[in-house]
């Protein structure tokens, strides 16, 4: 642990070195990315709470943690699901057809026009959360929460991998039906308890909207630039669905799949 840290303090220290060296020498700088905006904060003598140098470090590292892996996870356990339900495919590529056509990319503008990559998207998160039980959060007040006392101080998890699949609440939970949430108004954003695949509340998943965007336009590019099987000799009864909890829940065994080109050859030459 102390040699990963070592190494990612040695990374950051690069980034900021190069941002600040950016900020001197340009005559007409302005800020272009997060740790520009960072860097002016820190600068700020007339910040209510100053930001040192290690708190533009730690920041960056939140960024870079939260935003990276969570959405690798997801779009990882999505193409996992339709992989396991091949006729899935079928129904997504019929609607990137229809909104994007055969002759560019997705961009994020389309999402809106989107909406059964949107409802694949919120059953892979209501199966397979980042955080399962969230961030651990500690009762300020003694209370009381369906019949039972919780003391103040208690530490306490909420179980958002079981709530998506408890049956009191889901129809086949087990089940990777997207269309369940095709024309339903039910949401990620933290006001559905039904579903809180970014948290709730004041410690919410302050990323929620950029890591939503990357995953809807991550996976639906993947979908409408390939068409996607399993090696030969896996069926999709076989595909191992075991999943490793840590600091995120990515599959135990990384996922294998072929992928062959469904768009013209020049959308792929850079
Ligand atoms: C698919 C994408 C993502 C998922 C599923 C996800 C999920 C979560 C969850 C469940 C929490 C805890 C919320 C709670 O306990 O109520 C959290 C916190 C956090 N996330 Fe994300 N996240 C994602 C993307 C991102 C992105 C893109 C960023 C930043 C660029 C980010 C930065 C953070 C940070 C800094 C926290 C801690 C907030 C705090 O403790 O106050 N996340 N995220």
């Amino acid at each position: 642990m102390k040699v990963l840290s070592k190494k990612f303090d040695g990374f950051l220290e690069h980034v900021l070195d190069e941002h600040n060296a950016r900020r001197k020498d340009e005559k007409n700088y302005v800020s272009q990315d997060m740790v520009d905006v960072l860097l002016d904060l820190a600068s700020d003598p007339n910040l209510e709470v100053k930001l040192e140098r290690h708190g533009v470090k730690a920041f960056t590292q939140d960024l870079l943690a939260g935003g990276t892996e969570s959405s690798a996870v997801t779009v990882e356990w999505a193409i996992s699901e339709l992989l396991k339900k091949p006729e899935l495919f079928g129904k997504a590529t019929e609607e990137l057809d229809r909104v994007i056509g055969q002759s560019r990319w997705v961009t994020e503008k389309d999402i809106p026009d989107l909406p059964y990559i949107e409802a694949i998207v919120k059953e892979t998160m209501r199966m397979h959360p980042v955080a399962p039980m969230l961030v651990p959060r500690c009762a300020r007040e003694d209370c009381k929460v369906a019949g039972y006392d919780i003391q103040k101080g208690t530490r306490v998890l909420v179980n958002v991998w079981t709530i998506g699949r408890d049956p009191a609440l889901w129809e086949k939970p087990e089940e990777f039906y997207p269309d369940r949430f095709v024309g339903k108004d039910i949401d990620v954003k933290g006001h559905d308890y039904e579903l809180l695949p970014f948290g709730s509340g004041r410690r919410m998943c302050p990323g929620y909207s950029l890591g939503l965007k990357v995953i809807q336009s991550n996976l639906a590019n993947l979908l409408h630039g390939y068409k996607w099987k399993l090696p030969n000799d896996v069926k999709p009864e076989e595909l191992d669905m075991d999943e490793i909890f840590g600091l995120s829940t990515p599959r135990k065994i990384p996922l294998v799949a072929i992928v062959e080109p469904r768009l013209p050859r020049h959308l792929y030459s850079l």
